[in-house]
Parts: C-alpha cells; structure tokens; sequence
C-alpha cells in the first residue's frame, strides 16, 4: 500500500469541549488505484484529507506513506515526506495567471529545490500527458476552467509521488468537463501508478473509482470494494 490511515482519530477545540471530525478510522490505497471518498457535508472528508496529506497530526492512529511512518517524523521530516511522496490536488488550484502552463509547473520544481532549466521538457511532456498539448505555453489566464484544473492535477505530478490527493476536483466544472476531469484521475492514477484519494460530492462520477468509501460523522462506512 502506498498510503494507509490506521485507527486515526482527530479532534478540533470548539469552545470549551471538542468536535470529533474523525473516529477512529482506518483506509489504504494501492499503487493505481483510484479511492473515492464520499459523504455528507461535514462528515470528516476534509480533515481525512488533511491527516492524509501530514499536515494535520492525528490524536491517535497512524499515516503511513510509502512505506514510511509519517506520524513518528518531526516537522522537517514530515514536510520533505509531503513534498517527495505527496501530490495534492486543492479545490482552489491558486495558479499565477501571468505564468505559462509550463512556468507554473517549474515554479513548483524551483520552490522543492530542484533547477528549473533541467525540468521543461518534462513538465512539457507531463501537460502533453494531462491533454494540454499544445498549450503548454499559454498563459493560465487564457485557459479555461477544466484545463486550468488539468495543470492543477500535472503540477501535483510534478515531484513523482506516490500519492495523490485530490479535493473536490469537478467543484467549479460543469457536468461533461467534471467527468473527463475525473477520468483523467483515473488514468494518471494508473499511467503513474499513484495511489490516489479523491473526495468528491458527485457520486455520479464514482463508476471511474476502483474504491468507494463514504464518510458519516467522522466515521467511515465501507460501501463497495474494487470494481474491477
Ligand atoms: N478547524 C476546525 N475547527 C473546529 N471544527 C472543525 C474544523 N474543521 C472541521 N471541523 C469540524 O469537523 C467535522 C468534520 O469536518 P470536515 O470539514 O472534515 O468535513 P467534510 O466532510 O469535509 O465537510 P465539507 O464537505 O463541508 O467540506 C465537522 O463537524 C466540522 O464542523
């Protein structure tokens, strides 16, 4: 397994008690495989998204990533863990309008430490691979809302990962550019062979997903095993 949440639980301060956002839940993904985690508004999602990705430290349990036990890591430990291992995919992808596709994607290069100049032919070769061939040297402001969302997913590519975790990506879409968005999940998840978490409130897209899980009061209820 490429990522593997056990027993995790996480609770927030509100006012003088707590809010349990998630109990004692347990989840893993393979490499290729495409986990699609649903549920209702406030059920935990965001914040099993959040302890997936390291940035917030569970109460109890254990995320383990590629092999390594990230709750176990101090700060700087765990932050090069994220930045080697972990590609997020956020809801606001918070792209510079006035770079290019491929800029934005060297930026990201730069700000891991790594020379830009020795990355362009492969971020150019990971839009291609994205559907933006073509346009990788259109300036984000003159690209459309799913192909901002496609340098969105080839920027989270960027650092080869072994996982990938994608929030809400058909949020801003309209139906048909929400399902090739989701399809393209599907198939990077399996051309990278990422292990990819996908929160989602769009079930009509979850025929694409090998797993299924929803979410209930910080709970998580197994819905369907792998679908093909
Ligand atoms: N920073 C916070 N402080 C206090 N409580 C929080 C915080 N973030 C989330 N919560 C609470 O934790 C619970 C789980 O919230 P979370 O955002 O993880 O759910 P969600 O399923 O992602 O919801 P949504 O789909 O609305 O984003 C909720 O009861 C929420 O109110």
């Amino acid at each position: 397994m490429s990522i593997t949440l056990r027993d995790v639980t996480l609770t927030y301060p509100d006012g003088d008690s707590t809010v349990t956002a998630l109990d004692r839940v347990s989840l893993s993904a393979a490499p290729g495989e495409l986990h699609a985690l649903v549920g209702p508004s406030g059920s935990g999602k965001s914040s099993l998204l959040a302890a997936a990705a390291t940035l917030i430290r569970p109460d109890t349990g254990t995320v383990e990533i590629a092999g390594t036990e990230a709750t176990d890591l101090g700060d700087r430990a765990r932050t090069q863990l994220r930045l080697n291992r972990i590609g997020i995919v956020f809801q606001q992808p918070n792209l510079i309008p006035s770079l290019t596709a491929v800029e934005q994607l060297l930026v990201t290069d730069h700000m891991r430490g790594r020379p830009p100049r020795t990355h362009r032919a492969a971020a150019e070769r990971l839009l291609a691979t994205v559907g933006l061939d073509g346009k990788q040297h259109r300036r984000v402001a003159h690209l459309s809302g799913g192909e901002r969302q496609r340098v969105n997913i080839a920027r989270a590519l960027t650092g080869t990962p072994r996982v990938l975790l994608v929030d809400e990506p058909t949020a801003a879409l309209d139906h048909d550019r929400g399902a090739r968005i989701v399809e393209l999940i599907a198939d990077v998840t399996r051309t990278h062979d990422v292990a990819t978490l996908m929160v989602t409130h769009d079930t009509e897209y979850l025929d694409t997903a090998d797993t299924v899980t929803t979410m209930r009061d910080g709970r998580i209820l197994p819905e369907r095993g792998p679908s093909r």
